[in-house]
């Protein structure tokens, strides 16, 4: 499923690239000003922080809701306290676009992430164009020679990868790379299974000093709890936020 999610999105910017050739994407992208800093509104702090999640619908769970204005939930998230806004960009499961992470970037003055499948430069610069501040690169989908190069167009772009994991081998690979914001992901992208546990299992492969995130399976301030007792710094969420009243629950999550 992962490498199907990732060839589809490749696919998916092959064809954008036809009417917008990498020239005219990698102008826009620099010519936007700086991206903000992830890294510093995602830092350690008393509090759990949240990145919450513009999400439609998902292989796992099919339809979660109808978002009609992407900006408008946006705003209520950095109303509600949110401290980063996470914007899935896949059309073809997620229902997402670039066009919504434009919009995004329009309404709130919070760091970005482009949430997509992440494979290629022409991606990276799309997300720089539309305004993004973070990217995400999943351990899984990459080798470590293309991880390595995505990294580093990623941060000389000014933009903060948040590379993701679900395995302490990846957490390792990550850790190599010299990851400053690393997710455990508790959804297997390939069988879809949760575990929230596994968080705590693998919390002690952070390298010294990386922000540590726990993506997913929260639906409850309980499992925000959890996840902060193992030792996350930041959660991100979607389903919750999107199926559910958004400001009582990240009220809730971030009195944890
Ligand atoms: O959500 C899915 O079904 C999914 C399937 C395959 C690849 C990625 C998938 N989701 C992306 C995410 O990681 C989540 O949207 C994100 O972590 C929030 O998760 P949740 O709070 O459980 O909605």
């Amino acid at each position: 499923m992962l490498a199907e999610l990732t060839a589809n999105a490749v696919a998916d910017a092959e064809s954008r690239r036809a009417d917008r050739p990498m020239a005219e994407v990698e102008a826009a992208a620099l010519a936007r000003p700086d991206a903000l800093d992830a890294l510093h509104a995602l830092a350690p702090a008393e509090r759990i922080k949240v990145i919450a999640e513009i999400k439609r619908s998902s292989p796992s769970r099919g339809a979660l809701a109808t978002i009609t204005d992407p900006a408008a939930l946006a705003r209520t998230y950095e109303l509600g306290g949110a401290s980063a806004i996470s914007v899935l960009t896949e059309g073809r499961r997620f229902g997402g676009s670039l066009a919504d992470l434009e919009s995004v970037r329009q309404a709130v003055s919070l760091p970005i992430l482009r949430k997509d499948f992440i494979a290629t430069a022409y991606q990276v610069f799309e997300a720089r164009a539309a305004g993004a501040d973070m990217v995400l690169l999943i351990v899984a989908a990459l080798d470590d020679a293309t991880l390595a190069e995505l990294y580093g167009l990623i941060t000389e772009l000014g933009m903060t990868p948040l590379v993701e994991t679900h395995s302490a081998e990846e957490l390792d690979r990550a850790a190599r790379l010299g990851a400053k914001l690393i997710g455990v992901n508790a959804r297997d992208l390939t069988t879809f299974e949760l575990d929230r546990d596994l968080f705590g299992r693998i919390v002690d492969r952070f390298p010294e000093g990386a922000i540590k995130v726990a993506e997913s399976a929260v639906l409850s301030a309980a499992d925000v709890a959890h996840y902060r007792a193992a030792g996350a710094d930041a959660v991100l969420v979607g389903e919750a936020l999107v199926t559910g009243d958004p400001i009582s629950n990240l009220s809730a999550f971030l009195a944890v």
